[in-house]
Parts: structure tokens; sequence; C-alpha cells
């Protein structure tokens, strides 16, 4: 670490210096915060001239996001860095003005790359180590990637259609192409399609048990069919009420597809993402214990309850489904054992869902929120209780910065988790909900998926 520490850091620049600060952490080499000291008086506030460099600004504004927790430095500079972007954002000159506007919306380390990518493409050709082919071969590999993505919405799109008219749940979301977008957001290699697949459809089979349990069922509904997927069993068929019995079918069914697709050694998987679903189930069924009797939890069991209907587990092992040997047996523990990357990532989830969700109100059985619950626990405004919520999604973000250095045996997994939590941060910032008004990312998902990157 020494030797990273003496060959890169002597640089008078904040930008380089910052810079090198971030993608050191971003690959999980541990550099102490001291590293900006040369930035700082001796009172340890920042040099004046600081605040007229906006280029070094910024860096440090994505450098400080990777802070874990207890670093009083950072979290310092993070402060200073947004403060100074936001007073000199109206007089910054094009590209810079635009990666401010940006980075001040949602920072750069909690946004997914395919979205900066989009605008960074175009913008490069004004940088200094601009590179023609470089920025060739980007779009070249932007456009063509957007052709294998649309051919696998077709697919995706057919596989819903049959199973959306087979099981006939009118009040269930009609979200195939965000399921599809969000799954895409944490694996956008070509080469993890396997993965992609398995988890968006994941993932809109658990949006028609959400809303099953929201919008529909009773309790007593909600109870068997809790119990007949706990148990996996295709004849408990006949214990669940006639417009839910194609649904349970159809859930084994498409579980057992997924099970084609592994090979022999990762047969293993399969109890995996079962268990998720069911797990997923029975916090929903919890939830809806509480709903229906009109209780209001302590913050603390709400939060236990919800951080895992959030999804970080299902979300997890729905990535691990279809990844390579890299994904190993162990690795499958860790993720279904509440493990910090997991639990930080439903963390997000839960408390972005929660602060979007306190804006438009809830569904007609939702379970009183993790806002509603501190509020009332702690007799306090929703404005404190909403700044408290917020509070604890930066919290996540440390651990997530913290589990870099943790895990850094599995990187790409842990990033490929993470990338849950920044999915999370695009859909849902400002607290909008941008994947149940999936009018929010229409632009979004036309220029990922069909406005090519001019050439
Ligand atoms: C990440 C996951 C699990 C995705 C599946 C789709 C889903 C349930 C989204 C959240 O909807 P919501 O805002 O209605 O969720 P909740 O009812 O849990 O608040």
């Amino acid at each position: 670490m020494s030797s990273i520490h003496n060959a890169e850091f002597n640089s008078s620049s904040l930008h380089e210096v910052t810079l090198r600060f971030r993608l050191l952490r971003q690959h999980g080499f541990w550099i102490s915060a001291d590293e900006l000291n040369k930035f700082k008086n001796e009172d340890g506030s920042f040099l004046s001239d600081i605040a007229n460099d906006p280029k070094g600004l910024l860096s440090l504004y994505h450098a400080a996001n990777l802070l874990t927790h207890n670093e009083e430095p950072l979290d310092e500079a993070l402060l200073f860095a947004r403060h100074h972007l936001e007073v000199i954002r109206c007089n910054l000159k094009s590209p810079l003005a635009e990666q401010v506007k940006r980075a001040l919306k949602i920072p750069l380390p909690r946004n997914i790359k395919r979205e900066e990518a989009i605008y960074y493409i175009l913008e490069y050709a004004q940088d200094e180590t601009y590179n023609a082919t470089i920025q060739e071969l980007a779009k070249l590999e932007f456009n063509r990637l957007q052709r294998v993505y649309l051919k696998e919405l077709k697919a995706i799109s057919l596989w819903w259609k049959d199973l959306s008219e087979y099981v006939n749940l009118g009040y269930a979301r009609d979200r195939v192409v965000e399921c599809y977008f969000w799954s895409y957001c944490c694996l956008y290699e070509e080469e993890y399609a396997r993965s992609r697949i398995v988890l968006a459809k994941l993932l809109k089979l658990t949006t028609l048990l959400d809303d099953t349990f929201d919008e529909y069922a009773t309790l007593e509904e909600c109870r068997v069919l809790s119990k007949a997927l706990e148990r996996w069993d295709e004849r408990d068929v006949s214990l669940l009420p006639e417009y839910l019995k194609k649904f349970f079918l159809r859930v084994i069914e498409n579980f057992r597809d997924f099970d084609d697709l592994l090979e022999p050694h990762e047969k293993y998987r399969s109890a995996y993402i079962r268990s998720v679903y069911k797990n997923i189930c029975k916090s929903y069924l919890q939830e809806a214990e509480w709903s229906h009797s009109g209780y209001i939890p302590s913050f603390h069991d709400q939060v236990n309850v919800s951080v895992m209907s959030a999804g970080g587990q299902l979300v997890a092992i729905g990535i691990l489904f279809g990844l390579g040997d890299i994904a190993t047996n162990e690795v499958f523990e860790w993720a279904i054992k509440k493990s910090c990357t997991v639990t930080a990532c439903g963390e997000v989830s839960r408390f972005m869902d929660d602060l979007a969700d306190f804006k438009r109100g809830r569904n007609k059985m939702d379970v009183a929120s993790s806002v509603e619950c501190y509020m009332k626990e702690n007799n306090v405004t929703s404005e404190v209780a909403l700044a408290k919520v917020d509070s604890l999604v930066d919290h996540a973000w440390k651990t997530l910065n913290q589990e870099l250095f943790e895990r850094r045996d599995i990187l790409s997994i842990v990033n490929q988790i993470t990338n849950f939590g920044r999915s999370v941060m695009f859909l849902y910032h400002d607290k909008r909900d941008g994947y149940t008004n999936s009018e929010q990312v229409k632009d979004a998902l036309e220029s990922h998926y069909i406005k090519p990157v001019p050439m």
C-alpha cells in the first residue's frame, strides 16, 4: 500500500489526487483520507482557492462519496464540495456544468454505469486526454449492445405476454420492461445474459406476489398462498382460491425452467432461488398481518421485516444464480445469510422506496412505512422522520463502500449486488417511484435501448 501512496499521490492537482483516491477505493484498495491533507489548512479546513477549481471540486465530491463509517474528514469534504458545487454550478461551461448537475442529482459512485456512459461518451471529446479511437470503440460497443438488449427484451416480452394472459391477475402492475431494466442495471455486460434474464423474470414474478399481497388478497388468502409456496408442492393448488391457482402453478413451472438453465454442477443453486422467493413471501405476509390488523410496529421491527421485503437478498441470489464458477457455494451462503452488502442494499431499497411512498401515498393494504413508524415512535414531524430515513440511506452507502475492502476477493460480485442499490437510486431519486410510475423512466429506457449514441 505504501508504494501506491508514494507513487500516486505526489501530484499537487486536486483532480489527480482525488481521481486516484476514488479509483483505488473503488477497486478495493484502502486509501486514507489523510491523502487530502495537503489541500487543507492547519485547522483542517480546505484551502480557499479550491473553491475556484470546479474540476477538482467535482472529483473531490466523487471521491468523498466513497467514505466509510467514522470518516469525519470525508463527511466534511463531501459537505464542502457539495456546497461549493452548488454555488458555482450556474457559472460553469459545458460539459462540466452537465457533469456537476448529474453528480448533484445522484453522486457518480452511487449511479448506474451505463447511465453515465450515455453522456460521458460524447463529453469525452472535450477531455484533455481525448483519443478518437477510444471514443469510436465506446460508441460502437454501446450501440452494438443495444441490439443485444432488444433481442432479450423481445424474448422476455413474449414470456410475459404468455404468462400474464394465462395467470390473468388484473390488479398486477404490467412492468416487464422495467424489470428487465432493473436487472440490466445490475449486470449489463453481454456475458451475463443468463443472470440478467433470470433476475428480470424473478423480479416480475415477485411483483405479481407483491401486488397480490398489497392490492387484492384477503389476509386468509395471503396466509394460504404463503403456506403453499413454503411447501412448494403442486398438489397444494387445490387449497388456493380460484384466481391464484394458475399463478401458483406458473411460479413453480418457471422455477423449474430456471433449474433447466443450470449445468449439472450448479444444480444446488435452485434451492437458493426458491428460498429467497419463499423468504420474500414470508416478509410480505408479516407486513400483511400488521396492516390488516391496523397495527403499527416499532421502527426496529418494521425495518427488520421491510428491509427483507425490499429485495436485497432476492436480487443478490438472482444475480448469483446465472453467474459462472466465480459464484461458489460459499458465495451463495454469504449472500443468503444477511451479509453486510446484501443487507445494506436492502436498506437502500427500502428507505428510498419509503421516502418516495411517503410523498405518493401508500397502496391500500401497504404496511405503515419506516417513515410513519419513526414518526409515531418518536412523536416527531414528517420532516424529522424523512430526514432520519434519508440519513439511513447514507449510512447504508457507507457500509457498501466498506464492503469493497472487506470482500475484495469477490469484488466483481460485490459490485454487481451493489448495482442493485445504484439502480434503486436511479429509479427512486427525488422521492419519485420510477418503477411503479414508469412514465418517469420512459426517456431513460429509450436512451438505453433504442436511441443509438450518434457516431
Ligand atoms: C426489488 C424487488 C423486490 C422488486 C420486485 C418488484 C417490487 C415488489 C417493487 C417494489 O414495489 P413496491 O414499492 O410496491 O414495494 P413494497 O410493497 O415492498 O413497498
